[in-house]
């Protein structure tokens, strides 16, 4: 039955998204309409699409996903091929910069808002560069895959990073290494995780840190939306393999450049293990409606 999807185009660092409200649960798009609408020329464009649904309107069996009482809102967060993910780390910046502009949350300086996600539960707070989220516990996948890609002449080594979702982080010489590798063709992996995984080369700086803070460059091809201009959990991915590689001493705070702007990655203890948390700015850029088959 052909609708009108009510939606708003956002973006954090260029990772852009088509975002819309379901309170109740009533929208289900299917995997050719999600693929629909972030078609650059025959729909609105976009890296994924996010769902705003309240928690307790979840399927049946879902709402382990948003088990903490205080994640009202569940973020229902989809690449651009239709398929889902577990998390988002720009994709919830932006969500919660949408959830405050259209009025259905509150985030005052020094609160925080509770997000479910299909990775788990994820609390964000304001901050100078607009939001900083909680990625939660992070590890390594134990996959240290070789990773070909087109125009890089040799197979590298990757490291298997988990941040509720999966990622392969692969170290490249320099930078005119990382500005020729071609990510428009999707990087082979050897062995194949059996998830697939986003695939991140970085360059780290030389000297690595600066003032303390670790400095990287990142591209990206996400698993089901080719390159992007940003990952943000790419970029906490990145800063975790880099830090790895880098051994004792290396530093616990990091900003990652990607093409779209910078990140800010951050490494911190908990009770329940160490978690790695992300910041950046959230943009909403325009409202619309689009007609679907
Ligand atoms: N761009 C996102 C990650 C989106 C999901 C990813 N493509 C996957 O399939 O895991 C981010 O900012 O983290």
């Amino acid at each position: 039955m052909a609708f009108d999807l009510r939606f708003t185009k956002g973006h954090g660092t260029g990772n852009d998204f088509v975002l819309f409200t379901d309170p109740d649960g009533r929208i289900t798009l299917t995997p050719e309409q999600i693929a629909a609408v972030c078609d650059r020329r025959f729909g609105v464009g976009g890296d994924g699409v996010i769902r705003a649904v309240r928690s307790r309107h979840l399927p049946e069996g879902a709402t382990a996903l948003a088990e903490d009482e205080a994640a009202e809102w569940f973020m229902d967060y989809w690449n651009a091929d239709g398929t889902p993910s577990e998390m988002c780390g720009n994709g919830i910046r932006v969500y919660a910069r949408f959830l405050i502009d259209q009025g259905l949350a509150e985030l005052a300086d020094g609160d925080t808002m509770t997000i479910g996600t299909r990775g788990g539960v994820r609390d964000l707070q304001r901050n100078l560069s607009g939001f900083q989220v909680d990625l939660g516990r992070w590890r390594l996948d134990g996959g240290e895959p070789l990773v070909r890609a087109k125009n890089l002449p040799v197979a590298r080594p990757g490291l298997g990073v988990n941040v509720g979702n999966p990622h392969v982080v692969v170290a490249l010489a320099d930078d005119n290494e990382l500005d020729a590798a071609d990510l428009s063709f999707i990087p082979l992996l050897d062995p194949v995780p059996a998830d697939g995984a986003n695939v991140e080369f970085v360059v780290p700086a030389d000297p690595l840190t600066h003032d303390g803070i670790g400095r990287i460059r990142m591209r990206v091809h996400e698993r089901g939306s080719g390159e992007t201009l940003s990952c943000g959990t790419g970029a906490a991915a990145a800063a975790l393999a880099v830090r790895h590689w880098a051994g004792a001493g290396a530093p616990e705070q990091w900003r990652v450049e990607v093409p779209g702007g910078v990140l800010g990655v951050r490494m911190f203890p908990t009770e329940d293990g160490e978690h790695v948390s992300l910041s950046g700015p959230a943009e909403l850029v325009f409202d619309g409606v689009l007609g679907l088959d």
